[in-house]
């Protein structure tokens, strides 16, 4: 029987980023692809034009019509962009008792665009790490959403801490994507530091990274995983997605979903 992964998130029309980014990351995995889409976004690899929200109810509707079909294995959210829709997919997430949950913290597109009002961050904080089995923020979503300005190892591991601890959610990968030298993760499960290490690639082609990455986290749980075998697999790809890239794009062009099969090869 195939497994099944579901993302609830926003759009990237030019396919790197966003719900397009991880129904290819499903599919490289091998693993039944479905999406509820949050909001529809103009961007493309230069940056973000405009999006708009889907109302609240239509979210629900589109979660309602998966759920009441298809169970999905395992469940990804990423761009939630206000209150009431936080508090929607919350409540389908507690609705339909989702075990297997990665929360992707979207606050900020790599532009520099806000994907998210202030008052969410709030919510996400309040609402879904709760619910969490794993929160894969970047160092920019980690302060926001502990308050610690981040600058040494140990501030990330404080974060996961915090994270886990103080806010409830199961475990937190705290991303190095922004730091200085090499790309490494921090995993904290509430029990141990687990680091996830890649070299730091010298390029531009990172957009959706973070998409990318949590999908592949959520395909191996919806495989059956355990959560530090698919942070395991999700390092791997994201990190060959990243390394093999595909210059296309005029700005910050989109990680490889095809560069597992080179690397692995
Ligand atoms: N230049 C790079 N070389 C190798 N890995 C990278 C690079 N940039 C980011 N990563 C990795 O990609 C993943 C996504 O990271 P990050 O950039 O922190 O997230 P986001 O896309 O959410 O900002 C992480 O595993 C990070 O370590
Ligand atoms: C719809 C959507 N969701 C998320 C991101 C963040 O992408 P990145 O992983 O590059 O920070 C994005 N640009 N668009």
């Amino acid at each position: 029987m195939v497994s099944k992964a579901l993302t609830i998130a926003g759009t990237d029309p030019t396919g790197g980023a966003g719900i397009q980014a991880d129904l290819k990351t499903f599919q490289e995995l091998g693993v039944f692809g479905m999406s509820v889409i949050t909001s529809v976004v103009s961007q493309n690899t230069l940056g973000v034009r405009s999006f708009v929200d889907m109302h609240e109810e239509f979210i629900e509707s589109q979660i309602d019509a998966v759920f009441e079909d298809i169970r999905p294995d395992a469940v990804k959210t990423g761009m939630l962009s206000n209150p009431s829709a936080i508090a929607i997919v919350a409540k389908k997430l507690k609705e339909y008792n989702v075990s297997q949950y990665v929360l992707d913290p979207v606050m900020v597109a790599s532009s520099g665009h806000e994907l998210i009002s202030q008052e969410a961050r709030q919510s996400v904080k309040e609402e879904l790490l709760p619910l969490a089995t794993l929160v894969t923020p970047n160092l920019p979503e980690a302060e926001a959403l502990t308050g610690l300005t981040i600058e040494t190892i140990e501030d990330m591991k404080e974060a996961g801490r915090i994270l886990v601890e103080e806010y409830g959610v199961k475990a937190a990968l705290i991303k190095g994507g922004h730091y200085k030298g090499e790309a490494d993760d921090y995993l904290y499960n509430g029990t141990e530091f687990l680091k996830f290490s890649a070299k730091r690639f010298d390029t531009k082609h990172t957009h959706g990274s973070g998409c990318t990455y949590a999908a592949a986290i959520t395909a191996r749980l919806a495989e059956g995983d355990s959560l530090n075998q698919a942070v395991e697999h999700g390092k791997s790809f994201i990190t060959s997605a990243i390394s093999n890239p595909l210059e296309i794009g005029k700005g910050q062009g989109p990680t490889n979903h095809w560069g597992h099969r080179l690397t692995t090869k």
